[in-house]
């Protein structure tokens, strides 16, 4: 009853839940199953694109093209007025086919969620709220206003009228930020992307340089653009190419150009000085950092091998084992083996690092026959505990007598269990297998205790996975079918060295057994005790609640006898 009421009085404690509402792991499920669904992989199908999704990603890949196209062939056809007027319908197609695709960007915009406190928000109310109340809104609808009904007025040969639509630029950006994400050579890509930046500036330079020649007249001294009477030099092909060169002379400062012989040409040559000082500065220090992002790369992954070189040098160590060491750090190099994986994933969340090593790592740890029927889980555990590690041709990973301290998975390569004369070879192993773990698991009646009980040397580079004592523990403590599987592997080895002590063996067997037996009888006579206390406390209640009854019946009496008027005999109530 008592139990009922309590009951009771938790689910009234609970916090009424409104119609439609829920809490818990559930409660997720079921916003999830009402929320609009966002693009699977960023896939548009409630049309809430993911702005970390492939779709978006693809879509502002593709506004390069109509942003570069205004960037560079709207300053062209400005500055070049041949140009324009020869393919006045091309370009005016191809204008309308960029604005289409502004447009659309808008749109696009307008259903692209946003993350808040890491979710990704998808109610359209919300998404256009936060577009409208942003600077970028202004941008996008500042770059398609329909400013090209200025053309009404000026006529088609001015197409300046349309600089508006350069105002895309942040989105170009974007595209650029995101493509330097993705790629597999971010470095490659800056540098590409710092030489389209150059092509673009000197492009409009060159385009500003032929605006103002022809505003001074051409070939009116020798600095402006020749006379189109000149042969070749009216070709708007020629003119351009001239320009470029012209501009890249100045931008560059590398060849002399004619010196300038009024006050426009000579603001125009100080203006594209100060910019090429200006460029280079930022070439340069965008290469630098470049080189240095990929020396720093590539640092992150091989151990430096000038310090060792250094320190090899000036403690005069033989020239023999100064080659071992040189030659160590190049098989890493050019064999990508990366022993400082650790140092390199150590910025990921540590599930997240699991996957990733899990994902590298465990096609060669699937291979150890220990761990073929080890859990995903377990494995994915273990694998961030392995450390790599390579040894050279006749380098020692362990020596008969030293204290064992790790074990050794092989990942690649051939190793050789040899005798104390270091050379015969007495077992080879190869891929897939362990050795080091005798030491490490305390064997009943191993007589080397944790002591190395061979020798092992690696035949040519060997590629191993180093576990280390504690972890190694931690992991069988997990997975006792591994320890069990070990330990009978090393008995047999321990066996067959007649390094297994037999009777310590029996002896720790029947002290187990005798263990074993106690706590048995320990857990029988708990039990009985268990039982006993029981049936006390049923008794016990029973008792209470006996006298309880009586209580209540003498109780009843009394107040029976009081009614009646029997004053004084309230006291001799039989108890
Ligand atoms: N003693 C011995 N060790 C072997 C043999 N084959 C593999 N090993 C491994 O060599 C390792 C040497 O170090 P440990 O004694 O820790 O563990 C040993 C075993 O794992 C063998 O035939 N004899």
């Amino acid at each position: 009853m008592q139990g009922l009421r309590r009951a009771l009085s938790r689910r009234r404690a609970q916090p009424q839940l409104q119609p439609g509402t829920a809490t818990g792991p559930d409660a997720t499920a079921e916003a999830g199953a009402r929320a609009p669904r966002a693009c699977g992989a960023g896939a548009p199908r409630s049309c809430i694109l993911d702005p970390s999704g492939d779709w978006y990603y693809w879509w502002i890949s593709g506004m390069v093209l109509p942003i570069m196209y205004n960037w560079i062939i709207l300053i062209c056809r400005s500055c070049f007025t041949d140009l324009q007027e020869q393919h006045a319908l091309v370009w005016l197609s191809l204008d309308y086919v960029c604005d289409a695709f502004y447009l659309l960007d808008i749109v696009v915009r307008f259903h692209t969620g946003f993350l808040q406190e890491g979710i990704l928000v998808q109610d359209r109310a919300q998404i256009r709220q936060r577009y409208l109340g942003s600077s970028s809104f202004i941008w996008d609808v500042a770059s398609v206003l329909p400013t090209d009904l200025l053309y009404l007025r000026l006529g088609l040969g001015v197409p300046v009228v349309r600089a508006n639509r350069c105002l895309r630029a942040p989105r170009l950006f974007e595209a650029f930020d995101r493509r330097e994400t993705r790629t597999g050579y971010p470095n490659a890509f800056r540098i590409a992307k710092l030489m389209l930046y150059v092509f673009v500036t000197i492009h409009w330079n060159a385009c500003l340089y032929f605006a103002l020649s022809t505003h001074l007249g051409l070939g009116a001294d020798a600095w402006v653009y020749p006379n189109a009477s000149r042969p070749g030099f009216d070709r708007p092909l020629r003119q351009y190419l001239y320009s470029f060169y012209f501009s890249t002379l100045i931008l560059t400062t590398v060849g002399d150009t004619p010196e300038p012989q009024r006050e426009e040409e000579f603001l125009f040559m100080i203006a594209g000085f100060l910019l090429a000082v200006l460029g280079f500065a930022t070439i340069m220090g965008s290469m630098s950092s470049v080189i240095s992002n990929m020396n720093a790369a590539d640092a992150a992954f091989y151990p430096d091998h000038d310090p060792v070189k250094h320190y090899l040098q000036t403690h005069g160590v033989s020239r023999r084992l100064t080659q071992r060491v040189t030659r160590w750090h190049q098989h890493l190099r050019a064999h990508k083996k990366l022993t400082e994986e650790r140092g390199v994933l150590r910025h990921l969340p540590a599930r997240l690092r699991a996957e990733v090593a899990a994902s590298v790592h465990m096609p060669a740890l699937s291979k150890v026959a220990l761990f073929q029927s080890c859990e995903r889980g377990v494995l994915e555990e273990l694998v961030l505990k392995l450390r790599p590690q390579v040894f050279s041709p006749g380098e020692f990973v362990c020596r008969k007598g030293d204290v064992g301290r790790e074990m050794y998975f092989i990942r690649e390569g051939q190793l050789a269990v040899v005798a104390d004369d270091g050379v015969t070879q007495l077992v080879t192993l190869g891929e897939g297998l362990y050795f080091g773990e005798i030491s490490l698991i305390n064997i009943t009646g191993n007589k080397s205790g944790n002591r190395r009980t061979a020798n092992i040397k690696s035949i040519g580079y060997s590629d191993l996975f180093c576990l280390s004592k504690e972890d190694l523990t931690e992991v069988l403590t997990e997975f006792p079918t591994a320890r069990a599987m070990m330990e009978a592997k090393g008995r047999e080895i321990l066996l067959r060295m007649d390094k297994l002590d037999v009777n310590a063996e029996a002896a720790a067997e029947a002290a187990a057994e005798e263990a074993e037996r106690r706590a048995q009888a320990l857990e029988e006579a708990l039990e009985g005790l268990q039982t006993r206390v029981a049936r006390l406390l049923a008794q016990l209640e029973s008792s209470a609640f006996k006298l309880a009854l009586r209580i209540e019946r003498l109780e009843c009496q009394l107040q029976l006898r009081s009614a009646a008027g029997e004053p004084g005999n309230s006291d001799r109530v039989a108890v």
